[in-house]
């Protein structure tokens, strides 16, 4: 079943609106987008819309695989990055990587 709509912690929002976050890394439930689609994009706290996403790929991605790439599409640094999904999804080796853009802003 397609997702129809993703929500994001709040304090990513501003990555994301600046364009400096590109990638999220999702679970396996979390990974149901596909390339082409056009989603709501709301914050996980208070479910407030602000902005529509365009997903451009979703490609599988060991956790252990990853690498300064996919930290600098989440303006992080690896470490942080690794941090912030073991915080998510502890101990989760298969994740997903969900490219998009920002289409529709608040
Ligand atoms: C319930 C819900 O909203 N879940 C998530 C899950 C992940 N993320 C972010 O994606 C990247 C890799 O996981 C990191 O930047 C995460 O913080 C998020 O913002 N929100």
């Amino acid at each position: 079943m397609l997702l129809t709509k993703i929500t994001f912690f709040e304090r990513f929002e501003h990555d994301i609106l600046s364009g400096t976050k590109t990638i999220t890394l999702r679970d396996e439930t979390e990974s149901h987008v596909i390339a082409g689609q056009t989603l709501p994009v709301s914050t996980f706290e208070t479910d407030r819309w602000f902005c529509d996403i365009h997903i451009i790929d979703v490609v599988p991605i060991l956790f252990s695989d990853l690498s300064d790439q996919h930290a600098k599409q989440e303006n992080m640094s690896l470490s942080e990055l690794r941090r912030v999904i073991n915080e998510i999804y502890p101990g989760l080796e298969q994740l997903f990587q969900i490219q998009f853009c920002v289409v529709r802003e608040k």
